[in-house]
């Protein structure tokens, strides 16, 4: 990781920025963007997305240097796509982003789900809500599947209150804290129509494609790579395969999948290492996934059933 940007105190010794060649060295920001670039397999349209978001933002500082914003845009943001394509890792980075060009203090991401924002009991709802916030604060918010916040069949349901506390805070508070909201792109859509507030307050839409099998793919490679394993000769293919008939179960969850696959994987080749309790392992043994690791998995006794 390159060296975190300066600390409010430093900026004060540094000349005002007036180019954005002048902010991208002081902020750093491009080494993130770079790592983004490089560490994330596909989504183009998304890494395209951060781009113009970090061009405006970098914009918007120069044009607050000289007096021309009033006040610091809105960043909240939604992201949509179906589990395991990379948002919550993607909002990490954002979250880097953001601090770096000094728009959070900073920078650290507080992830949640409705059962961390809503009592069950009354009362119990704003002060966990504003315990989360207050964790978040600095920082970036993601709330996972955000529309389980919204349950019109209850009547009296207290996710409409922490709804309140939060709508209050993005708005008051946006110089400091920054919501993504995450999830289903259909159920996103039918929550902002039902809470238009939440909608209008949410400025930039990220939308996450599913992967390719190719891009599934290469994912097991770096995760693979990662562990400090590999693929043994026969492996990589086997593993597409297994991809195959995956894609086509339900819950599948594109990266997710792919890096619990390879756990099991792990485990397998764990159990075949330990049946052989005379032999010296070498390092090639120990860092090679061979087909029968993968070609054990309960998908293809089915499928040849
Ligand atoms: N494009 C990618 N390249 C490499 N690894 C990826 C990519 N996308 C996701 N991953 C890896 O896959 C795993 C799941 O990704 P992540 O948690 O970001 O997905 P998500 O969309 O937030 O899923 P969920 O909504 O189910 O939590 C992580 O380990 C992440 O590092």
């Amino acid at each position: 990781m390159p060296a975190p940007a300066a600390t409010p105190a430093q900026d004060e010794a540094r000349p005002v920025p007036r180019t954005v060649g002048e902010v991208l060295a002081q902020s750093q920001v491009e080494a993130v963007m770079d790592e983004l670039e490089h560490d994330l397999v596909g989504l183009a349209p998304v890494k395209q997305r951060i781009r113009d978001i970090a061009a405006l933002l970098v914009i918007d500082k120069l044009r607050l240097n000289l007096g021309l914003a009033a006040q610091m845009p809105s960043l909240h943001m939604c992201f949509t796509g179906n589990p395991g394509t990379g948002k919550t890792t993607v909002a990490l980075r954002m979250a880097e982003i953001l601090h770096r060009l000094g728009y959070v203090r900073k920078g650290h991401l507080v992830a949640v789900t409705r059962d961390d924002l809503v009592g069950q009991y009354i009362g119990h709802t704003a002060p966990k809500t504003k315990e989360v916030l207050k964790k978040a604060m600095g920082g970036v918010l993601f709330i996972d599947e955000a529309y389980y916040l919204y349950r019109p069949e209850n009547e009296r349901d207290y996710g409409q209150e922490a709804i309140e506390i939060l709508l209050q805070v993005m708005e008051n508070q946006r110089d400091d804290l920054v919501v993504i909201l995450a999830g289903y792109k259909d159920r996103m859509d039918t929550f902002f129509k039902s809470n238009p507030g939440m909608s209008s307050r949410i400025a930039h839409h990220l939308d996450f494609p599913d992967y390719s099998g190719e891009e599934l793919l290469q994912i097991a490679d770096r995760m693979t790579a990662g562990m400090n394993y590999r693929f043994g000769p026969g492996t990589r293919e086997a593993f597409a395969e297994y991809l195959e008939l995956r894609l086509a179960q339900p819950n599948f969850a594109n990266a997710r999948s792919v890096r619990n696959a390879l756990d099991r994987m792990r485990l397998r080749q764990a159990s075949r290492l330990f049946a052989e309790r005379d032999r010296a392992l070498t390092e090639a043994d120990l860092t090679t996934l061979a087909p029968e690791d993968i070609l054990a998995s309960r998908l293809f006794q089915t499928a040849e059933r």
